[in-house]
C-alpha cells in the first residue's frame, strides 16, 4: 500500500546506519482507546508487524537494562520517556525484523518524540491511524483491563490523560494539518471498530 520511504539511520545512538525501505503507520489515541487490540487485528489481516512503544519499554524494564529503573519510574508517573531511549528500541526492532510494513503503536507521544524520530530515522509515516474515544470510556476500559499493568490505577490513569491532552493531541493535530490523519470512532464495540479499520487498509478497487 502507498509509497515506501527510505529509513536512513544517521548513526544516532552509536548504532550502525540502516538502509531499509519501510512503510510505517503511526497508531495513536488516548490510553485505553484500543490501539493494541486493533493492531492485533491489522497484523492478522494485513501482514504488518506491530511495534508497541509501551511494550518495548516494559520489555526493557524486565530485561534489567541500565535504563530500567528510570523507565519504570516514568511509566508509573504517566510521563513520557526521553525520545532517544524509545527511538533506539524502535529502530532496533525495525532493523531486526524481516518485514517492511510496521504499525508503530503509541508513538510519537509528544513533539520531542515526533521530531527526533523523523530526524534520526528519516521515516515519515504513511498515515496516522487515530482512535478517538471519550475519557469516560477509556477510563472504564483501563480499569477493567486486568493485565497487571502498574499504570492501570486511577491515579496514574489521570496523569496519563493529562499528558495525552497536553502533549500527544498536538502531535495528532500536526499530522492532521498535513492531511495524514485517518480518524476512527473507537468508542464502538471491537468488531465495529475493526470494520472501520479494514476499510482504511483494504486497497480500493479502481476501475481499469
Ligand atoms: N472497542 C472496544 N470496546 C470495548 N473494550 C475494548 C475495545 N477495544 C479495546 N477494549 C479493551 O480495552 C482495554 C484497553 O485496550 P487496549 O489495550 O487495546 O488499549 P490501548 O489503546 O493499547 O491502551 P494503552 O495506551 O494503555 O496501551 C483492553 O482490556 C481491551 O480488551
Ligand atoms: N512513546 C512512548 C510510549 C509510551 N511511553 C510510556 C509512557 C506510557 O504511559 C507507557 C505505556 O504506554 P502504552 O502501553 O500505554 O502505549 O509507556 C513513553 O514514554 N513513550
Ligand atoms: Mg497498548
Amino acid at each position: 500500500m502507498g509509497t515506501v520511504v527510505d529509513a536512513v539511520n544517521k548513526e544516532a545512538n552509536g548504532s550502525a546506519p540502516v538502509n531499509k525501505k519501510v512503510t510505517v503507520v503511526f497508531v495513536l489515541g488516548g490510553p485505553g482507546s484500543g490501539k493494541g487490540t486493533q493492531c492485533e487485528n491489522i497484523v492478522e489481516h494485513f501482514g504488518y508487524t506491530h511495534l508497541s512503544a509501551g511494550d518495548l519499554l516494559r520489555a526493557e524494564i524486565k530485561s534489567g537494562s541500565e535504563n530500567g529503573t528510570m523507565i519504570q519510574n516514568m511509566i508509573k508517573e504517566g510521563k513520557i520517556v526521553p525520545s532517544e531511549v524509545t527511538i533506539k528500541l524502535l529502530q532496533r526492532a525495525i532493523e531486526e525484523n524481516g518485514n517492511d510494513k510496521f504499525l508503530i503503536d503509541g508513538f510519537p507521544r509528544n513533539e520531542e518524540n515526533r521530531a527526533a524520530f523523523e530526524s534520526v530515522t528519516g521515516i515519515q509515516p504513511e498515515f496516522v491511524l487515530f482512535f478517538d474515544c471519550s475519557e469516560e470510556e477509556m477510563q472504564k476500559r483501563l480499569l477493567g483491563r486486568n493485565q497487571g499493568r502498574e499504570d492501570d490505577n486511577i491515579e496514574t490513569i489521570r496523569k496519563r490523560f493529562n499528558v495525552y491532552m497536553e502533549s500527544s493531541l498536538p502531535v495528532i493535530e500536526y499530522y492532521s494539518a498535513k492531511g495524514k490523519v485517518k480518524k476512527i470512532d473507537a468508542a464502538r464495540p471491537i468488531g465495529e471498530v475493526f470494520e472501520a479499520v479494514k476499510a482504511i487498509f483494504t486497497p480500493s478497487k479502481v476501475a481499469a
